[in-house]
């Protein structure tokens, strides 16, 4: 079983907002899709999910193009925060409306998750607060059954103790091995607790496919103290510069091998440490900008 996207692309006011993007994912995974504001993740999601029209690629599950096969166009499910369309629907008549395009909908696992959170089946939406209607698409989506749920900042206006309960469900449903999980999100710190994976997208692309678990053992992050404030050419060749205060720079690398520990030794740094590394460093690592580094500098 696999989702496949192949070449996918999607151009918005002549501006390739994706741009050939590849990518498979399999059940029993979380992935993390991550990179900076308007850089196309809910894009991402509407175009897989055929709320927007591709301009070229494929979108395969377990082989079968999804705009030519509609029996297998259950097996994805986007609720799209973003949708305003059924705000004056109850929850009950949301549920409804899924349930024709979901045959497999779970009814029993709506209401009774609709019960643990005190979220009322008879309440229209619009009368929901930001949190509860947050809340609630996650709901639908678990709901729907469907093999590949596509969750856009499911976080988002969540209090802390729903978010942790909400993390729970989500590793619940994968971790039968029936479902997987894409989740968009700038909460990279609770991000990481639960993804097995995290797709960076720059200019279109997939940049980075992190297997966390793999980036975990070969990726460091150094804090090095130099003499005299030039900064060695190594540290800009093989890694990423995260923060220079003075002499004091901190740095990713992301393949760190003995070798290279041995070409910075060459450097002769004052001083080096490990600090632990975070998807967070990786993200400013990878995405911050010459202007962001000024300020951040
Ligand atoms: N319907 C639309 N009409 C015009 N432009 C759009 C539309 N949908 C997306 N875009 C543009 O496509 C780009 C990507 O937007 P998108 O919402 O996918 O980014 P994102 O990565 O989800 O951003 P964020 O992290 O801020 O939520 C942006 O430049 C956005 O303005």
């Amino acid at each position: 079983m696999s989702l496949q996207i192949k070449n996918l692309s999607k151009t918005i006011n002549q501006q390739p907002t994706l741009d050939q993007l590849s990518f498979e994912v399999q059940p029993g995974q979380i992935v993390g899709v991550i990179g900076r504001n308007g850089v196309g993740k809910t894009t991402l999601f509407r175009t897989i999910n055929g709320q927007y029209l591709r301009t070229g690629g494929q979108v395969l599950v377990d082989g079968h193009e999804v705009a030519d096969d509609p029996s297998v166009r259950p097996q994805l499910s986007f609720v799209d925060p973003q949708a305003n369309f059924f705000k004056t629907m109850t929850a009950q008549q949301v549920a409804w409306y899924y349930q024709a395009a979901y045959p497999q909908f779970d009814q029993a696992k709506f209401d009774q998750l609709l019960g643990r959170y005190h979220l009322k089946a008879d309440q229209k939406l619009r009368h929901f607060s930001k949190g509860m209607f947050g809340l609630f698409t996650i709901i639908l989506s678990v709901a729907t059954q469907a093999t590949y749920l596509f969750l856009d900042e499911p976080l988002d206006g969540l209090d802390v103790i729903v978010r942790k309960n909400v993390l729970n469900i989500l590793i619940d449903e994968v971790a039968t091995g029936q479902r997987a999980i894409l989740i968009a999100s700038h909460n990279l710190g609770e991000l990481e607790g639960i993804i097995d994976r995290a797709l960076m997208l720059k200019q279109g692309h997939v940049i980075h496919d992190y297997q966390l678990e793999t980036m975990r053992t070969k990726a460091r992050k150094l804090q090095l103290v130099y003499r005299d404030k030039q900064i060695p050419a190594l540290l800009k060749t093989n890694g990423h510069i995260v923060s220079v205060s003075g002499r004091v720079i901190v740095v990713v690398f992301e393949d760190f091998t003995p070798e290279l520990q041995s070409q910075l030794a060459a450097t002769k740094p004052v001083f080096q440490e490990t600090l632990p590394l975070s998807l967070t460093d990786l993200f400013m690592a990878n995405l911050t900008d010459e202007h962001d580094y000024e300020l951040l500098s």
